[in-house]
């Protein structure tokens, strides 16, 4: 069944759909990801959602689609783009192959595109809208994605409790990954999910230990109605933010964001960690990026930096306990050493409560 990639500047690809045949066009920013795994927590991260990503690694699908590496309940991409798709998984004994998994949510499987051209184009003129249609002629709408409320959709509506560890961490849910949650209960936590516009107030009277901002869709600026309360609840808290809730605690001390050209999704990132000297292997998904010059008078500081192109990819305060990551300490895909910062933020609260303890 031939059908076509359609990218906002006009260039065309063909290509075969190994998913059912589609009713519709579907359409949404297109971006692509660099890690040769990590397929399954790429489609179920709700971070990507509206997003149609193009897999770089040319064979896809060989392990099929197995129960541990969800990290969401559903795929939350728009479309998936391969070079080949869908191969051979019997060996790992996988409940679904990937065709069948997204055939189920109606999610479109686009094979036999030329993916390095596709993202050439994207590196020179960055991300921009793109359509999946069995029309040759379709012209892509150009402002579809930055109008979502798109938090909103993906964060949980009630509050709920996972674990009853020593520690009470309040986790926001801006469409976090499972994976933190695990990380958090894998150090003896317990956590209280809430919706991502939760108040002070109501945080107060869950009364945890620290709060932990969680990665999620979109520009971190449609947010802007809760950076006061944000910066309230982490004035009062020990915080960790992780991709798009360090942006949220950057924004929210009065610091500024602005748009990558194509952003970083892959799990080989390379990070320094400013103070320890030491680099991490990192797994990353971000479109956006914290401006540096916009950090002046916020209290906040560069801890870690990206080694190949410089970017800002965490933070501390310099005198309140908060640590922000812009890549993802909990990732599975590849490397796992940065899973020690929710071991740093635990030591963090630690801390914090001896010190609160020597005022008292
Ligand atoms: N994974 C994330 O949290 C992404 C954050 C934000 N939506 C960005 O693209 O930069």
């Amino acid at each position: 069944m031939k059908n076509y990639l359609h990218l906002s500047n006009g260039q065309s690809f063909e290509g075969k759909l190994l998913t059912k045949e589609m009713n519709d066009t579907v359409q949404g920013e297109i971006v692509f990801f660099t890690g040769m795994t990590g397929y399954q927590e790429v489609l179920t991260d709700p971070s990507y959602k509206n997003q149609i990503v193009v897999f770089t690694y040319p064979l896809i699908g060989n392990y099929g689609i197995n129960n541990e590496d969800f990290e969401s309940r559903k795929p939350h991409v728009a479309g998936v783009i391969v070079y080949q798709g869908d191969m051979s998984y019997s060996h790992f004994q996988a409940r679904h192959s990937l065709k069948d998994y997204l055939d189920k949510w109606n999610i479109p499987l686009l094979s036999q595109i030329d993916t390095r051209a596709v993202v050439k184009t994207i590196r020179t003129s960055g991300s921009m809208e793109a359509a999946i249609t069995p029309d040759p002629s379709y012209k892509v709408v150009t402002d579809y994605y930055e109008n979502t409320q798109i938090v909103s959709e993906v964060s949980s509506k009630e509050i709920t409790s996972y674990g009853n560890g020593t520690k009470h961490i309040v986790l926001f849910d801006f469409g976090y990954k499972k994976s933190i949650l695990d990380s958090l209960l894998s150090q003896n936590c317990q956590v209280t999910i809430v919706p991502y516009d939760t108040d002070l107030q109501t945080i107060q009277n869950l009364n945890p230990d620290g709060v932990v901002l969680s990665n999620g869709p979109g520009d971190p600026k449609q947010l802007n109605h809760l950076f006061l309360n944000f910066k309230n609840i982490l004035t009062q808290y020990p915080a960790m933010g992780i991709c798009l809730g360090h942006q949220l605690v950057a924004l929210a001390f009065g610091g500024d964001t602005k748009k990558m050209l194509f952003g970083h999704r892959g799990a080989n990132q390379p990070i320094v960690d400013l103070k320890t000297k030491r680099v991490y292997m990192s797994s990353q998904n971000h479109s956006y990026e914290v401006s540096e010059g916009s950090l002046s008078n916020t209290g906040l500081q560069v801890r870690f930096r990206n080694v190949n192109d410089g970017t800002v990819e965490g933070l501390v305060h310099a005198e309140l306990p908060i640590i922000t990551t812009q890549y993802h300490p909990e990732a599975n895909p590849g490397p796992v050493e940065s899973v020690e910062h929710f071991t740093d933020f635990l030591q963090m609260i630690n801390d914090y409560s001896g010190r609160e303890k020597a005022y008292a």
